[in-house]
């Protein structure tokens, strides 16, 4: 039996994308293609909010809900990305989405988007925290900025829009519903500490308040995603992706339809008893299968040193 290929973890910055490096992810022909086997008006009735929009999992639970009847806005930093939605729902749906650029770090732009959708759509049903990242390395080498960066944004920007929609329910006595995307760090994951970190930490913010919101009717959940390949797969080396599949035991890897399907399913009256939970769509993973986004160690090889 030949040995594994191994290679020592490098840092790979989006920027280093060339023609060599394909687009990742379902594209939006994929998308318009894909079938449900929810109910065409399963959604209809509710407004939703769904962070990170302009790609990946975030872009296709947006087009999914609009497809199943919601009202939908989004946000995400980048205008150009979340217009890609735009168009989508619109071509396919005949809806219109209410884009609101925003980067979720900042609280004070969170408060405004709460403002603007509730103002747009007269409230909030279901808000789905999708927006977040890192970048892949080894913890001991994080710049003070990088772990700060992943931080704010996975940890504290999940926070802020938690805590400005609650804040709202309240005030206005209606019932809500939070969905927090988070990643299955079980096991941990060797190059990704930092979002491991803030990941534990939404979940466990969740299960908190998913008992003391309960008063006001506001349930929260999170799902975790195994691998998934989107758009975000970028920010990874092509080594390390040739070996993402090895991650569960299925082999595989999911989409983003695997985890919009999720996302609908627990807005739906179907998940009116679901509180505190966490969905993990892994293949497995929980129990099976290694990951090393930038690339794995020698060490931890079938034939390495140790
Ligand atoms: C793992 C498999 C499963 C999971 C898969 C997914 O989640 S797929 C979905 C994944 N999707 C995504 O991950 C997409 C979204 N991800 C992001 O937007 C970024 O990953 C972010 C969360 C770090 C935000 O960053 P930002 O808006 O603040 O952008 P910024 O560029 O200004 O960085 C700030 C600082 O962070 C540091 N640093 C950054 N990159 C690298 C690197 N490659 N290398 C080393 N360090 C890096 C650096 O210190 C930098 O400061 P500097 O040195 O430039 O002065
Ligand atoms: N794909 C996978 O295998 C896994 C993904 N996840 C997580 O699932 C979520 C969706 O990931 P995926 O669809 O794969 O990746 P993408 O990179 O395609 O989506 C992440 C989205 O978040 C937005 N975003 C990032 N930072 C901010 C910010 N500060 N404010 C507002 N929006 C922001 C990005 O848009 P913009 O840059 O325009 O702001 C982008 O559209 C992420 O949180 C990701 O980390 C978790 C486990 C596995």
């Amino acid at each position: 039996m030949s040995a594994p290929k191994t290679f020592e973890p490098k840092i790979f910055r989006p920027e280093d994308d060339g023609p060599d490096r394909p687009r990742r992810g379902l594209d939006d022909e994929s998308l318009r293609t894909q079938t449900t086997i929810y109910r065409d008006d399963l959604l209809a009735g509710q407004t939703m909010l769904i962070t990170g929009a302009g790609s990946g999992m975030g872009k296709a639970a947006a087009y999914l809900a609009a497809r199943l009847g919601a009202q939908v806005a989004i946000c995400g930093r980048d205008p150009d990305k979340l217009d890609t939605t735009v168009k989508l729902v619109r071509e396919e749906t005949g809806s219109e989405v209410l884009a609101v650029p925003t980067n979720i770090r900042d609280p004070e732009a969170v408060e405004a988007l709460i403002d603007k959708v509730h103002g747009h759509f007269g409230g909030i049903d279901t808000i789905v925290n999708n927006a977040g990242g890192q970048f892949p390395q080894d913890a001991i080498d994080f710049s003070r900025k990088g772990w700060l960066a992943v931080i704010d944004t996975n940890l504290n920007g999940t926070w802020w829009m938690m805590q400005e929609a609650a804040k709202r329910w309240r005030e206005i006595g209606k019932p809500g519903n939070i969905i927090n995307i988070v990643a299955n760090v079980e096991r941990g994951m060797p190059q990704a500490a930092h979002t491991c970190a803030a990941r534990a930490g939404v979940i466990y913010l969740s299960k908190t308040l998913a008992t003391e919101w309960s008063r006001w009717n506001i349930r929260v959940n999170c799902i975790g995603p195994g691998v998934i390949e989107t758009e975000g797969f970028r920010m990874y080396p092509e080594e390390a992706l040739a070996r993402f599949h090895k991650a569960n035991p299925m082999k595989m890897r999911g989409n983003a339809w695997d985890v919009a399907e999720a996302i609908a399913y627990l807005s739906s009256p179907a998940a009116r008893f679901i509180n505190g939970d966490l969905l993990i769509i892994d293949g497995g993973q929980a129990q099976w299968g290694v990951i090393w986004p930038a690339g794995m160690p020698d060490y931890f090889s079938e034939d390495g040193a140790a």
